[in-house]
């Protein structure tokens, strides 16, 4: 008999993934590795606005958000950004979770037509997941600048679910997903990942078990590798969301230890367990891109690739980071000095004049001064020394962003963060932070200063 909500008394679903629907609505996840534009395409369908940029990491929980379509009313969740499934970091858990006990009627994978290889394994393990999948080919035309042909057609005929190309940043082939998305139905022929023989082995020791407790609620071959590679977070997300603890049935994790332990003999521990599965799904995603990807640029490829050998080696990523870092802090304090002073000489000017019409008001001395020498100062401050280091900062970071040097900053530093339990990508809110506390600083030196 199977575990049931019921009869285990626990409460069915988190009110984290509990979306608010009728029978008729279509709940549509959309997922993918960071920064391949799935708010763009989020965005763009519901006409709202989630915050979209080019670095990684900006989405870090489900945004959600409707659009009708032929008179059927669909929820857009758009997930964080995530490279696997696996549940290393909080991002990956969050998508993890809402893909698997969320309960999607579809689940669309956006991928970079630019870097379609890298992408597929994201795709690999969502279908391990769930058969209920869209995949989205976006950044065609980045794709068509670099001369990266995507055989849309042939991918879809691989993984056996319907590929859409779009640029969702000029809304081209937004309409055609939409269209997929109302006809969806899901195909009678699946994919098929395999692992090496003992992990298949294993593998099937333990799921039909696990069938008759997960009664089709999760996949049960999917949640037999998790259980055989030791993943703890999905079992806490499984007693969380379906009610029932996987580790209290002792005949299942009986064997569980029982397959471990065959593997082991195996020389195949926790370790070399997780490696063969990643390198499992990374040759079947280089065995689909060679049928589906054709570079003609090797030249321009070849030479993105220098740079970002530059960018992001040891000897040469981390210098250039400082040097970039203080000519932003440079051109940012130094440039801004000419507008500062224009600024506060302008508002500053503003000062007597408010005095005598608030003398002339007949305004009580503590109220004039009160008004002009407190309030107004205050912010003739504040405006004229934030405003043009904010209005020279911003703009430059953007570029920066625009170029695509800031993911190359989250790379550099991920591995320095890493040992202080944090992630390169927190390096970007730093720069923003200590280009805040500059200006705080420089705020305070000036208020000090005009005192004097
Ligand atoms: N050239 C081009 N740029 C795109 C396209 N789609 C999105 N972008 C840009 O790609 C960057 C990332 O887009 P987002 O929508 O924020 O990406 P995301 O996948 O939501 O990113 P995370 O939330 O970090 O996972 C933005 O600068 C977009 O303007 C596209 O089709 N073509
Ligand atoms: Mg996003």
């Amino acid at each position: 008999m199977s575990l049931t909500n019921q009869s285990t008394g626990a409460f069915a679903l988190d009110h984290e993934l509990k979306i608010e629907r009728t029978s008729a609505d279509r709940v549509i996840a959309i997922g993918g590795n960071p920064n391949v534009g799935k708010s763009t395409i989020f965005n763009s369908l519901t006409g709202l606005n989630q915050h979209t940029g080019n670095w990684p990491g900006k989405t870090v929980v489900n945004a959600r958000g409707s659009y009708q379509y032929k008179g059927k009313n669909f929820i857009l969740v758009d997930i964080p950004g995530t490279y696997s499934l696996m549940a290393n970091s909080q991002e990956e858990e969050v998508a993890r979770d809402f893909i698997c006990f969320g309960d999607p009627d579809v689940t669309v994978i956006v991928l970079d037509a630019t870097c379609l290889e890298r992408n597929l394994n994201l795709v690999l393990q969502t279908l391990e997941i769930t058969d209920r999948v869209v995949v989205c080919v976006n950044l065609l035309d980045e794709a068509r600048r670099k001369k990266i042909n995507v055989n849309l057609k042939a991918l879809a005929k691989s993984l056996h679910v319907p590929v859409i190309g779009t640029s969702a940043v000029s809304e081209q082939g937004l309409d055609n997903l939409m269209e997929e998305l109302y006809t969806y139905a899901p195909s009678e022929e699946k994919l098929a990942i395999t692992y090496p023989q003992p992990i298949e082995e294993a593998i099937a020791s333990i799921t039909p078990q696990l069938e008759g407790l997960l009664d089709e609620k999760i996949n049960a071959r999917w949640t037999a590798i998790k259980l055989l590679d030791g993943n703890v977070s999905l079992l806490d997300s499984i007693q969380k969301y379906l009610g029932f603890d996987l580790r209290a049935n002792e005949e299942l994790m009986h064997e569980v230890r029982k397959a471990n332990a065959v593997l082991m003999l195996q020389h195949i521990g926790q370790d070399q367990f997780r490696e063969l599965l990643v390198t499992s799904l990374v040759e079947k995603s280089e065995q689909i891109a060679a049928n589906c990807v054709m570079t003609q640029n090797h030249q321009s490829d070849s030479r993105d690739r220098k740079i970002d050998k530059i960018l992001t080696s040891k000897a040469t990523g981390i210098p250039i980071m400082i040097l970039l870092l203080c000519l932003v802090f440079w051109i940012t304090i130094s440039g801004a000095n000419v507008p500062s002073e224009l600024l506060s000489g302008l508002l500053f000017s503003f000062e007597e004049p408010l005095k005598n019409f608030l003398a002339f008001m007949h305004f009580p001395l503590w109220a004039q001064s009160l008004f002009a020498e407190g309030m107004y100062r205050t912010l003739a401050w504040v405006v004229s020394v934030m405003l043009p280091p904010m209005a020279i900062f911003f703009p430059l970071f953007s570029l920066l962003e625009d170029l695509g040097y800031l993911p190359r900053v989250a790379f550099n530093l991920d591995h320095a963060f890493k040992k202080a339990g944090a992630c390169g990508k927190q390096a970007l809110t730093m720069w923003v932070g200590f280009f805040r506390i500059s200006c705080k600083k420089s705020l305070q030196y000036s208020s000090t200063w005009h005192i004097m």
